[in-house]
Protein backbone atom coordinates (compact mmCIF):
# COMPACT_ATOMS: atom_id res chain seq x y z
CA UNK A 1 0.00 0.00 0.00
CA UNK A 2 1.60 3.02 -1.26
CA UNK A 3 0.10 5.87 1.63
CA UNK A 4 0.91 3.52 4.28
CA UNK A 5 4.11 3.59 6.52
CA UNK A 6 5.26 1.19 8.74
CA UNK A 7 2.99 -1.99 9.27
CA UNK A 8 0.27 -0.40 7.65
CA UNK A 9 -0.20 2.43 9.83
CA UNK A 10 -0.50 5.49 7.70
CA UNK A 11 2.52 7.64 9.15
CA UNK A 12 0.36 11.37 10.18
CA UNK A 13 -1.75 8.54 12.56
CA UNK A 14 1.15 6.90 14.21
CA UNK A 15 2.71 10.52 14.81
CA UNK A 16 -0.89 12.37 16.01
CA UNK A 17 -1.71 9.25 18.15
CA UNK A 18 1.65 9.49 19.89
CA UNK A 19 1.45 12.89 20.63
CA UNK A 20 -2.07 12.86 21.50
CA UNK A 21 -1.27 9.74 24.05
CA UNK A 22 1.76 11.35 25.66
CA UNK A 23 0.06 14.81 25.87
CA UNK A 24 -2.69 13.26 27.76
CA UNK A 25 -0.85 10.92 29.69
CA UNK A 26 1.70 13.99 30.60
CA UNK A 27 -1.63 16.00 31.82
CA UNK A 28 -3.58 12.86 33.62
CA UNK A 29 0.50 12.58 35.62
CA UNK A 30 0.14 15.85 36.35
CA UNK A 31 -3.62 16.19 37.65
CA UNK A 32 -2.84 12.85 39.83
CA UNK A 33 0.62 14.92 41.47
CA UNK A 34 -1.52 18.12 42.24
CA UNK A 35 -3.85 16.04 43.52
CA UNK A 36 -1.97 14.22 45.84
CA UNK A 37 -0.23 17.39 46.97
CA UNK A 38 -3.54 19.10 47.64
CA UNK A 39 -5.09 16.17 50.10
CA UNK A 40 -2.01 16.07 51.99
CA UNK A 41 -1.57 19.87 52.14
CA UNK A 42 -4.34 22.24 52.21
CA UNK A 43 -1.85 25.22 51.05
CA UNK A 44 -0.01 23.64 48.15
CA UNK A 45 -0.25 25.73 45.05
CA UNK A 46 -0.07 24.25 41.80
CA UNK A 47 0.97 25.67 38.84
CA UNK A 48 -2.46 25.92 37.15
CA UNK A 49 -4.22 27.69 40.43
CA UNK A 50 -4.70 30.50 38.81
CA UNK A 51 -6.79 32.35 40.74
CA UNK A 52 -10.24 31.70 42.41
CA UNK A 53 -12.37 30.19 40.00
CA UNK A 54 -9.76 29.07 37.97
CA UNK A 55 -8.10 26.23 40.08
CA UNK A 56 -7.87 23.04 39.16
CA UNK A 57 -6.55 21.76 42.41
CA UNK A 58 -10.21 22.99 44.07
CA UNK A 59 -11.60 20.63 40.77
CA UNK A 60 -9.20 17.33 41.44
CA UNK A 61 -9.69 17.52 45.15
CA UNK A 62 -13.88 17.86 44.43
CA UNK A 63 -16.12 14.66 45.08
CA UNK A 64 -16.44 14.50 41.42
CA UNK A 65 -12.65 14.08 41.35
CA UNK A 66 -12.60 10.65 42.32
CA UNK A 67 -14.78 7.86 40.45
CA UNK A 68 -16.32 10.82 38.21
CA UNK A 69 -18.34 11.27 41.69
CA UNK A 70 -20.39 8.36 40.64
CA UNK A 71 -18.52 5.44 42.38
CA UNK A 72 -19.33 6.86 45.58
CA UNK A 73 -23.36 7.02 45.28
CA UNK A 74 -22.22 2.67 45.60
CA UNK A 75 -19.20 2.10 47.84
CA UNK A 76 -17.60 3.77 50.66
CA UNK A 77 -15.25 7.46 49.64
CA UNK A 78 -12.40 6.03 50.98
CA UNK A 79 -12.91 2.08 48.85
CA UNK A 80 -9.93 1.05 47.36
CA UNK A 81 -12.59 1.38 43.82
CA UNK A 82 -12.94 4.91 44.19
CA UNK A 83 -10.03 6.12 42.60
CA UNK A 84 -8.91 9.60 41.00
CA UNK A 85 -10.14 10.60 37.41
CA UNK A 86 -6.66 10.88 36.50
CA UNK A 87 -5.75 7.52 37.19
CA UNK A 88 -8.73 6.16 35.04
CA UNK A 89 -6.96 8.75 32.48
CA UNK A 90 -3.42 6.89 32.68
CA UNK A 91 -4.96 3.47 31.94
CA UNK A 92 -7.34 5.11 29.36
CA UNK A 93 -4.41 6.76 27.16
CA UNK A 94 -1.85 3.10 27.57
CA UNK A 95 -4.57 1.48 26.05
CA UNK A 96 -5.09 4.03 23.43
CA UNK A 97 -1.48 3.82 23.03
CA UNK A 98 -0.95 0.02 23.14
CA UNK A 99 -3.78 -1.22 20.60
CA UNK A 100 -3.15 1.78 18.31
CA UNK A 101 -0.28 -0.34 17.59
CA UNK A 102 -2.32 -3.30 16.79
CA UNK A 103 -3.90 -3.49 13.02
CA UNK A 104 -6.39 -6.26 13.83
CA UNK A 105 -10.28 -5.77 13.55
CA UNK A 106 -10.65 -5.80 17.03
CA UNK A 107 -8.29 -3.61 18.15
CA UNK A 108 -9.97 -0.94 15.98
CA UNK A 109 -13.41 -1.89 17.37
CA UNK A 110 -12.15 -1.70 21.36
CA UNK A 111 -10.41 1.72 20.46
CA UNK A 112 -13.57 3.13 19.26
CA UNK A 113 -15.99 1.74 22.01
CA UNK A 114 -13.22 2.93 24.94
CA UNK A 115 -13.34 6.34 22.87
CA UNK A 116 -16.86 6.77 23.23
CA UNK A 117 -16.90 6.18 26.45
CA UNK A 118 -13.82 8.99 27.10
CA UNK A 119 -16.15 11.33 25.10
CA UNK A 120 -18.86 10.52 26.77
CA UNK A 121 -16.97 11.33 30.25
CA UNK A 122 -15.65 14.59 28.86
CA UNK A 123 -19.08 16.11 27.87
CA UNK A 124 -20.24 15.10 31.86
CA UNK A 125 -16.78 16.31 33.34
CA UNK A 126 -17.46 19.58 31.54
CA UNK A 127 -20.75 19.68 32.24
CA UNK A 128 -19.94 19.58 36.12
CA UNK A 129 -17.18 21.86 35.39
CA UNK A 130 -19.22 24.47 33.89
CA UNK A 131 -22.17 24.38 35.79
CA UNK A 132 -21.68 22.64 39.37
CA UNK A 133 -18.29 23.89 39.92
CA UNK A 134 -18.30 27.13 37.64
CA UNK A 135 -14.47 26.54 37.38
CA UNK A 136 -12.31 27.20 34.63
CA UNK A 137 -9.49 24.08 34.68
CA UNK A 138 -7.19 24.27 32.07
CA UNK A 139 -5.76 20.94 32.38
CA UNK A 140 -9.02 19.47 32.26
CA UNK A 141 -10.53 21.27 29.18
CA UNK A 142 -7.12 20.11 27.31
CA UNK A 143 -7.73 16.76 28.47
CA UNK A 144 -11.76 16.74 26.29
CA UNK A 145 -9.95 18.19 23.54
CA UNK A 146 -7.61 15.25 23.43
CA UNK A 147 -10.66 12.82 24.06
CA UNK A 148 -12.29 14.30 21.12
CA UNK A 149 -9.27 14.30 18.93
CA UNK A 150 -8.85 10.54 19.38
CA UNK A 151 -11.94 9.99 18.81
CA UNK A 152 -11.83 10.95 15.25
CA UNK A 153 -8.24 9.57 15.02
CA UNK A 154 -10.08 6.15 15.77
CA UNK A 155 -12.95 6.29 13.48
CA UNK A 156 -10.68 6.99 10.68
CA UNK A 157 -8.44 4.43 11.32
CA UNK A 158 -11.53 1.83 11.80
CA UNK A 159 -13.23 2.97 8.26
CA UNK A 160 -9.36 3.04 7.18
CA UNK A 161 -9.35 -0.95 8.59
CA UNK A 162 -12.48 -1.73 7.18
CA UNK A 163 -11.61 -0.63 3.57
CA UNK A 164 -8.73 -2.73 3.31
CA UNK A 165 -10.24 -6.03 4.79
CA UNK A 166 -13.10 -4.85 1.51
CA UNK A 167 -10.41 -5.04 -0.96
CA UNK A 168 -8.69 -8.33 0.13
CA UNK A 169 -11.67 -9.93 0.65
C1 LIG B 1 -7.03 14.29 33.79
C2 LIG B 1 -8.36 13.83 33.29
C3 LIG B 1 -9.50 14.52 33.48
C4 LIG B 1 -9.59 15.83 34.25
C5 LIG B 1 -10.64 15.81 35.32
O1 LIG B 1 -10.93 14.56 35.83
C6 LIG B 1 -10.33 15.42 36.66
C7 LIG B 1 -8.96 15.04 37.01
C8 LIG B 1 -11.21 15.93 37.75
O2 LIG B 1 -10.86 15.77 38.90
C9 LIG B 1 -12.45 16.64 37.46
C10 LIG B 1 -13.35 16.97 38.49
C11 LIG B 1 -14.51 17.69 38.22
C12 LIG B 1 -14.79 18.07 36.91
C13 LIG B 1 -13.91 17.75 35.88
C14 LIG B 1 -12.73 17.02 36.15
C15 LIG B 1 -11.82 16.66 35.06
O3 LIG B 1 -11.98 17.08 33.93
C16 LIG B 1 -8.32 12.55 32.53
C17 LIG B 1 -9.67 11.90 32.29
C18 LIG B 1 -9.79 11.55 30.85
C19 LIG B 1 -11.02 10.80 30.46
C20 LIG B 1 -12.34 11.55 30.70
C21 LIG B 1 -11.02 9.45 31.09
C22 LIG B 1 -11.97 8.54 30.37
C23 LIG B 1 -11.63 7.16 30.71
C24 LIG B 1 -12.69 6.21 30.27
C25 LIG B 1 -13.85 6.18 31.27
C26 LIG B 1 -12.03 4.88 30.16
C27 LIG B 1 -12.79 3.96 29.30
C28 LIG B 1 -11.90 2.80 28.95
C29 LIG B 1 -12.52 1.48 29.28
C30 LIG B 1 -13.62 1.15 28.28
C31 LIG B 1 -11.44 0.44 29.26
Amino acid sequence: MAAAGNQGIPKWERKMRIFLCVFGLVLSVYALHVELSRERNPDYRAMCDLGESVSCSKVFTSRWGRGFGLVQFFVAKDNPLNQPNSLLGIIFYTLQMGLGLSLSKKAALLLVFSSWVSVAGSLYLAAILAFVLGDFCMVCVSTYIINFALFFTNLKRRRAIEGMKEKAG
